[in-house]
C-alpha cells in the first residue's frame, strides 16, 4: 500500500529526531512491503529564514496532498525576538488550525525498564498508562483579541460550545476503549471558560454511563499528576492546560523525549509530532532521544493508516531496546548503556529487521 507522508521537520533537533523517524518507517516498509512517499516541507525558524513566513503556502500544499502529515518541532533562539507573526511557533498554531487538528491525543506510558529511572519512585511510576486528550485548536492561543505595548497586555481565552464538545466527546469514546474513566481538568472555580466546559461535560457524560468520570482542578491535578499518576485513565482538557499537564507527565517516564502526540481532525486526518520542542541546548551534537518521534510515526501507522500490527511491531522494538539496557544521554549515570540518537534509531531498525 503506498501511502503519501509531508514531512516537516523543523528546526533544532526537530530535524534529528524526524530523521530517525523516517529511517524506522522504512525499515516497517521493507519488512511489510509498504511504500511510503515523503514529501518534504519548510515549518518553523528555517522556513521564516528561507521564504519569509512560518508556515509557507508551498507547505500547506504538501500537506494537503498528503494521506498524513510527520512534524519535528519547530523554534530556537534565533527567533525569540521575531514579532509574533514571525515567530516559528506561530507556524505550528497555523497549521494546527488551518487543519482543524483540533483533539491532540498525548500517551503517557511508564516502561518498565526504565522505572528506576524515573524522578518519581518506582511504586508511583508503575503501572502508569494514561491518555492525555488535549483541546488543540481554540482557547487562550488563539483568542483575540492578544496583542502587547509597554504598558498593557492580553490575552483572550474563548471557547465555543462546539469546541469543547468534540474534545471531550473524543476523550469519553477513547475511555470506552481503555478503562472507563475520565477526568476533566479546568479552572472552574476561577474561569468563565471552564464553567461551560464543565458543564458541557456533564452533558457528554450522561451520554455515556458506562464511563465513570471526576472534574478536577487544574492546580490539584499538577500535583496528582506526579503523585498518584496510575490513578488517570483519559485525561481531557483546554489547550494550555493540556501543554503544560502533558511536559509534566513526561517525567514519570523519565524523560520529555520520550512523549509522542498525534493531532487529529474530526474525520482522523492527523500531523504526529513528539510533544518536546527544537531543544537547542543539545541540537546539532546528536543526542536528542529520538523515541517521542518514532512513538508518533507508530500512533500514525495505527490511527491514519489502520496498520495495526505495523505500529505493534515499531512499539515492540522500542521496548526491546529499551529493556536491552539502551537508551540515550538524558538517562546518564544510570548505568544503562548510552547511544546517540543515530545508534538509538538503528538499534530500533534492526529490532524491526529481527
Ligand atoms: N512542537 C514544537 O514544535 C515545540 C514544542 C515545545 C517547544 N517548542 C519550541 O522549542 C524551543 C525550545 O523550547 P524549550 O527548551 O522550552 O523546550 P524543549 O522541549 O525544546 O526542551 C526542554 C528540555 O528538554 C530537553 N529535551 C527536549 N527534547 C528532548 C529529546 N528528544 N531528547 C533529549 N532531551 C530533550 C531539552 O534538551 C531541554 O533541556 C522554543 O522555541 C519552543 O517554543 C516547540
Ligand atoms: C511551541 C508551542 C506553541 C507548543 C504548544 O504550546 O502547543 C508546544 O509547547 C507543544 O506542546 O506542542
Ligand atoms: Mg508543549
Amino acid at each position: 500500500m503506498k501511502k503519501r507522508v509531508a514531512v516537516l521537520r523543523g528546526d533544532g533537533i526537530g530535524k534529528e529526531v524526524t530523521d530517525a523517524a523516517i529511517s524506522v518507517l522504512e525499515a516497517i516498509g521493507r519488512r511489510f512491503h509498504h511504500e511510503f512517499e515523503w514529501v518534504y516541507g519548510l515549518l518553523g525558524g528555517e522556513a521564516i529564514d528561507t521564504v519569509g513566513q512560518p508556515l509557507p503556502d508551498e507547505t500547506i500544499r504538501i500537506c494537503e496532498e498528503s494521506d498524513a502529515i510527520i512534524l519535528g518541532a519547530v523554534g530556537g533562539p534565533k527567533w525569540d525576538n521575531h514579532p509574533s507573526h514571525l515567530r516559528p511557533e506561530k507556524g505550528l498554531l497555523q497549521i494546527r488550525k488551518h487543519f482543524e487538528l483540533s483533539v491532540n491525543l498525548r500517551p503517557v506510558q511508564a516502561f518498565k525498564s526504565l522505572l528506576s529511572v524515573s524522578p518519581l519512585k518506582e511504586e508511583v511510576a508503575e503501572g502508569v498508562d494514561m491518555m492525555i486528550v488535549r483541546e488543540l485548536t481554540g482557547g487562550l492561543y488563539f483568542g483575540e483579541p492578544s496583542f502587547h505595548d509597554n504598558d498593557k497586555a492580553v490575552d483572550t481565552l474563548v471557547y465555543g460550545r462546539d469546541e469543547i464538545e468534540r474534545v471531550v466527546v473524543h476523550a469519553f469514546e477513547l475511555a470506552k476503549q481503555r478503562r472507563n474513566k475520565v477526568t476533566s481538568v479546568d479552572k472552574a472555580n476561577v474561569l468563565e471558560s471552564s464553567k461551560l466546559w464543565r458543564k458541557i461535560v456533564e452533558e457528554v457524560a450522561a451520554r455515556y454511563p458506562e464511563v465513570e468520570y471526576d472534574h478536577m482542578l487544574v492546580d490539584a491535578a499538577a500535583m496528582k499528576l506526579i503523585t498518584y499518576p496510575s490513578a488517570f485513565d483519559v485525561i481531557v482538557t483546554e489547550n494550555m492546560f493540556g501543554d503544560i499537564l502533558s511536559d509534566e507527565a513526561s517525567v514519570i517516564t523519565g524523560s520529555l523525549g520520550m512523549l509522542p502526540s498525534a493531532s487529529l481532525r474530526v474525520d482522523g486526518f492527523g500531523l504526529y509530532e513528539p510533544i518536546h520542542g527544537s531543544a537547542p541546548d543539545i541540537a546539532g551534537k546528536n543526542i536528542a532521544n529520538p523515541i517521542g518521534a518514532i512513538l508518533s510515526t507508530a500512533m500514525m501507522l495505527r490511527s491514519s493508516f489502520s496498520m495495526l500490527e505495523e505500529a505493534n511491531t515499531l512499539e515492540t522494538a522500542v521496548k526491546n531496546v529499551l529493556e536491552a539496557g539502551f537508551c540515550t544521554s538524558e538517562f546518564k549515570n544510570i548505568g544503562r548503556q548510552i547511544l546517540s540518537t543515530t545508534e538509538m534509531t538503528e538499534k530500533i531498525i534492526s529490532e524491526i529487521e529481527r
